[in-house]
């Protein structure tokens, strides 16, 4: 598919001038090319007994800045834990991050971070801290709304908002305040195909609007990786699959190749669901 078509021909809006001081801090020690990066991260969880269940395993990824990049896999293989430690929410265990300031972590249920009686409100609220004019106010609620097509809703009660409605807020409310990450978690999983296309369209035009800002999704979605300008496929708290749309295609297939040779040389170990899902992934990608 072609992204262009996904904005619309009006979305032309000035970037909103940074609020924080965006000097890399002493923790920055990888490129500016790259605005999220993990090295060899790992999560562990105590059991109890003195004992740890790893949750993730020596997981490394570089995501290049101004990109939309999508993280999938089969459920409880660790995505919503490594986004968490992208954005702060948990500490790894071990291994390095990086990523750029400001960020934002946009949860599954937007209730959780909808919170205000208006749609104005809402957005407005994280910019409380900063020493703002009513005028400045109003001018970046407004562009951050037209960013994700709400505009229009500028006034509504958020109770009465569709749950991708609600989303779009709450990426509105991450962009006002100027923020160069977007984390986003599985926030279509529970949207009909009309809201799901809206909250995507929303994260594209921030982008598109805004060169500097760089998102990564998380999503069960396999036919949304279209949408992707590259791709990190996880299975067992592990990164199996990184890449660009050509890189991934190419090497998935040498992957399924050898995984396929290995089903076959060993019969007693079942791997029919990985290896569908890898094909579903390759599939898609190659589409682009
Ligand atoms: N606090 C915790 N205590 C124990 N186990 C946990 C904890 N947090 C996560 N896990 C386990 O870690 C694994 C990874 O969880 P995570 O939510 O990151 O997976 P996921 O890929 O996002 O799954 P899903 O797609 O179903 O949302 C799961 O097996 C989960 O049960």
């Amino acid at each position: 598919m072609n992204h262009s078509a996904l904005i619309p021909p009006s979305s032309t809006h000035l970037p909103l001038p940074p609020l924080h001081s965006t000097a890399p801090t002493r923790n920055a020690a990888f490129t500016e090319k790259f605005s999220i990066e993990g090295r060899n991260l790992s999560y562990t969880i105590p059991t109890g007994q003195g004992r740890h269940v790893p949750i993730l395993r020596d997981c490394s990824l570089s995501i290049p800045s101004g990109q939309f990049w999508m993280l999938l896999g089969p459920n409880g293989c660790g995505k919503s834990t490594l986004l968490k430690i992208l954005a702060g929410l948990l500490k790894p265990t071990g291994g390095f991050v990086y990523v750029k300031k400001p960020k934002s972590f946009v949860f599954q249920n937007p209730d959780h971070q909808v919170v205000m009686p208006t749609v104005e409100a809402d957005v407005a609220f994280g910019l409380g801290k900063f020493n703002l004019t009513q005028d400045e106010i109003k001018t970046r609620v407004a562009t951050a709304l037209d960013v994700v097509g709400m505009l229009e809703y500028l006034q509504r009660p958020v109770q009465t908002l569709s749950g991708g409605q609600k989303q779009r807020v709450a990426i509105a409310g991450a962009l006002v305040e100027a923020c160069k990450v977007l984390l986003l978690d599985e926030l279509t999983t529970f949207l009909d195909e009309s809201d799901q296309i809206g909250v995507i369209n929303a994260v594209k035009n921030s982008l598109d609007n805004s060169k500097d800002v760089t998102a990564l999704w998380v999503t069960h979605r396999l036919e949304e990786l279209e949408y992707a300008d590259g791709a990190v496929y996880m299975e067992d708290g592990r990164v199996v699959m990184h890449g660009f749309n050509v890189e991934c295609s190419a090497n998935l297939l040498i992957f399924i190749m050898l995984w396929w040779t290995m089903g076959q040389l060993d019969i007693g170990v079942l791997r029919a669901s990985p290896f569908v899902h890898l094909c579903m992934f390759c599939f898609d990608v190659r589409r682009n």
